[in-house]
């Protein structure tokens, strides 16, 4: 392995609580400047693994090394973590909790960049207000400064988009690709598929405490075949088992799993026989599909 080329691996970890088993034996490895998506239904271990790489937590067993080595003082500031909820002390100013946490992350002039960050989130009235007066939706923003605001090397978001509104998430997703541009490596544990899809260069999927899936993106995508999108007018036919492997019918939109090597041109004919079509598409199945199949393959 060279240097430079992880950012962080995690070796065999494994954590147990009260004689329960929450991670068991995860691996990943998260290369410099890619986004990660870190996956899994609620209580799969997500917030488990980021406690033991933030060396809140220590593993029962395994190892992580992190910007080169073990945890240490030194690696503290060179990385930013957004916490789910929480994080912040209710009771200070939004510009004194700003200025407290950048002088923690080692910032000797922080002023200009909280003025910029606070601008860039639609915060600058709110300076004076306490912490705890604040909207879900503005804490949320106060949080991600303080997550950036010293630049790190390496963030880490815990449901990034948790409680933000269509026009905050657009603008968040803005941010942390203009920041990976800069070159900073992200890694972002959360449910919306669709933003990890859109996103992440590689995911880890966990499902109680094991690895289920791990790797780019794309080739995961292709490993699970393909899938018809539908919408159509009318009531959809039964469709032939030979290609269709199963059928989310929404009434006027269905989604159905290929099986592999099915005829897309037979079951379009076929459709069009029963029902009027507005479209049908053919692509790699969704990761909320891959997602929902792996979970529930497991359960
Ligand atoms: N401090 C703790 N003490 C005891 N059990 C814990 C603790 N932290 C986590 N657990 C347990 O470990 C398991 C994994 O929890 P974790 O919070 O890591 O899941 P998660 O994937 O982040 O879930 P969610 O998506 O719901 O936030 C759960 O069964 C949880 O109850």
């Amino acid at each position: 392995m060279q240097e430079s080329e992880y950012v962080l691996e995690t070796k065999g970890l494994i954590k147990n609580f009260d004689g329960r088993r929450a991670l068991d034996g995860v691996s990943m490895s998260v290369y410099n400047g890619e986004v990660f998506g870190l996956l899994g239904p609620n209580g799969a271990g997500k917030t488990t693994m980021i406690r033991i790489i933030l060396d809140v937590f220590r593993p029962d067993e395994g190892d992580v090394r992190i910007l080169g080595g073990p945890f240490s003082e030194n690696t503290k500031d060179r990385i930013g973590y957004l916490p789910e909820e929480g994080g912040l002390d209710r009771k200070l100013k939004v510009i004194d909790a700003l200025r407290f946490f950048a002088g923690l992350k080692g910032m000797t002039n922080p002023e200009p960049e909280i003025e910029l960050w606070l601008n860039r989130m639609k915060l600058s009235d709110y300076r004076e207000k306490k912490v705890g007066d604040l909207s879900k939706g503005m804490s949320r923003r106060l949080q991600f400064i303080v997550s950036v605001i010293h630049r790190p090397e390496l963030l880490i978001l815990d449901e990034p988009f948790y409680g933000l509104d269509p026009v905050n998430k657009k603008q968040i997703k803005d941010i942390l690709l203009e920041l990976k541009r800069d070159g900073m490596t992200i890694i972002m544990s959360t449910h919306q598929m669709d933003e990890v899809e859109r996103m992440c260069d590689r995911i880890l999927m966990i499902n109680n405490g094991r690895s289920v899936l791990y790797g780019n993106i794309n080739e995961i995508k292709e490993r699970f075949g393909f899938s018809a999108v539908v919408d159509y007018e009318g009531i959809l036919p039964q469709m032939d088992d030979e290609y269709i492997e199963s059928v989310n019918d929404y009434g006027s939109h269905a989604e159905m799993v290929l099986k592999p090597g099915a005829d897309s041109q037979k079951i379009l004919k076929h459709l069009m026989k029963s029902v009027s079509i507005r479209k049908f598409e053919v692509s790699t199945r969704s990761l909320n599909d891959i997602f929902i199949g792996v979970v529930e393959d497991e359960q």
